[in-house]
């Protein structure tokens, strides 16, 4: 775990934020990767204004999400996770998200028919928009600027204007997350995630192999479709999917300006999305991200890179979950496809004896970044093909359920990771990487690791 020094926020409480005893603790404790903002009154008004905006998620279906996740902590769900790096403003766009949605749908079909089990549908999608860093600047040509920290903080436009951190963008943040929420449940819940349309979320890709495989997967779908429709069966339930929305809870300033105190219960939510996760870089036990997480209601997740020990572990477990309340922690290994199999199982095996029910679920991405020879961020396919199957080796050998995947792919026909069926190679970078932070896996690429995932799964039972 990289540690950066802390570079403190100005950042005071709120006028209009929800009052809760401790929802403010970590304001007085070690922070990192918080912007520096440039203008304070800029900053005093951004936050006034998003403390008096209505919740973006409800807390009921926060609820419900950690229901779900408990039945995945139990070996009865399974978890799928994925979205962009780093969402960005400019790309929240109709083509766009439909595209990401479809991909997740297209992977949640393979996943439950190939496995037989629930899959709860999840995006890193209508809120992904903070980035911690490993370096706080870029050099590009002998010019040093500011990283690029993600949309919510500032632009990736290497101009010296462009990178000043710009309070103002966490307002436009918290819009453009409703408004990709909005698109979201009326794809889910208006008709386009019928079950019935299994084959139109194929089209318009081109033809390869993990669309052909797809195509007759569609079509075995269809098929006992249309025998249960012979049958009378009531499709209510198809018609409709569950899908939620998830990110970095990174910049504390935002998720606690979208804390508010449920009316049902009393208790405190972080509206910003409903699963929110700790990253690789801020899990730090007593540090203010942490401390803020182990506060609300939702179900938290916390990334666990190949530093990670299993005291560690324990500790993020008395803090985050000192109830052992299924659904309420899942950890996000990522420890890369070369230190899985060692530096994985100790870890399952200290939480396991310690009593505690966490979802553990692979992030296959991170641990594997690589350079290309010709210089982009990228990853091979290979490697997180071969930490997922890590993954599944460890949970077999231990007795313990792998409980989910998270991913960093889009629905569009991007080259940014090598290989796959169809393979990508570098030079297509040139044209086809849009990634304003880490590469993802393309919609082919997406869709072939679902294949394998759900081969994988099926083969436990
Ligand atoms: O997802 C994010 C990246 O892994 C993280 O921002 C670090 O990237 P960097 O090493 O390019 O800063
Ligand atoms: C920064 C990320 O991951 P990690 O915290 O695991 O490095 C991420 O998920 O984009
Ligand atoms: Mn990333």
């Amino acid at each position: 775990m990289t540690e950066l020094s802390a570079s403190a926020p100005v950042s005071t409480p709120q006028p209009g934020a929800a009052e809760y005893p401790g929802l403010d603790a970590w304001r007085d404790l070690p922070v990192v990767q918080q912007p520096t903002w440039q203008d304070s009154k800029v900053y005093e008004s951004s936050l006034a204004e998003l403390s008096s905006l209505p919740p973006l998620v409800f807390a009921g279906e926060v609820d419900v999400l950690r229901g779900r996740l408990a039945e995945a902590a139990e070996g009865r769900a399974f978890l799928l996770q994925g979205g962009d790096c780093a969402e960005t403003f400019e790309g929240a766009t109709a083509d766009k998200i439909s595209a990401r949605v479809r991909t997740i749908l297209q992977m949640a079909v393979v996943l439950t028919y190939g496995a037989s089990l629930p899959v709860i549908k999840m995006g890193r999608m209508a809120g992904q928009f903070a980035k911690p860093r490993s370096s706080n600047d870029e050099t590009r040509d002998g010019v040093t600027l500011p990283a690029y920290r993600g949309d919510m903080v500032n632009g990736f436009d290497f101009t010296p204007e462009t990178r000043g951190h710009d309070a103002s963008r966490l307002v436009r943040a918290y819009h453009t997350s409703a408004s990709t929420l909005n698109l979201i449940r009326a794809f889910t819940q208006g008709g386009f995630a019928d079950l019935r349309l299994v084959h139109h979320w194929n089209k318009g890709f081109t033809a390869n192999p993990a669309h052909s495989r797809y195509e007759s997967l569609a079509r075995e779908i269809d098929r006992a479709v249309r025998f249960m429709d012979a049958c009378g069966a009531d499709f209510e339930a198809l018609k409709r999917v569950e899908f939620f929305a998830s990110h970095e809870a990174l910049v504390l300033d935002y998720e606690r300006a979208l804390t508010r105190i449920d009316s049902r219960t009393g208790l405190p939510y972080d509206t910003s999305g409903h699963f929110l996760w700790i990253g690789e870089r801020t899990r730090q036990i007593d540090g203010a991200h942490v401390d803020f997480l182990s506060r609300v209601r939702n179900p938290i997740g916390v990334k666990l890179g190949p530093t990670s020990t299993a005291d560690d572990a324990l500790r993020l477990i008395d803090k985050l979950d000192p109830e052992r309340e299924p659904g309420r922690l899942t950890f996000i290994t990522r420890m890369g496809a070369g230190n899985i199999r060692e530096k994985l199982p100790p870890l399952v095996e200290k939480v396991t004896a310690s009593g505690a029910k966490v979802l553990w679920v692979t992030d296959p991405m991170h641990g594997n970044t690589v350079t290309s020879p010709n210089g982009y961020k990228t990853r091979n396919f290979d490697d997180v093909i071969d930490e997922v199957r890590g993954f599944f080796e460890v949970h077999k050998g231990l007795g313990t359920f792998p409980g989910g995947m998270h991913m960093e792919m889009t629905g569009d026909d991007v080259a940014e990771c090598l290989g796959g069926a169809d393979p990508i190679d570098q030079d297509a970078f040139l044209d086809r990487y849009e990634s304003v932070c880490d590469p993802r896996l393309n919609h082919m690429q997406s869709l072939e690791m679902a294949f394998l995932v759900a081969g994988a799964l099926a083969k436990r039972s």
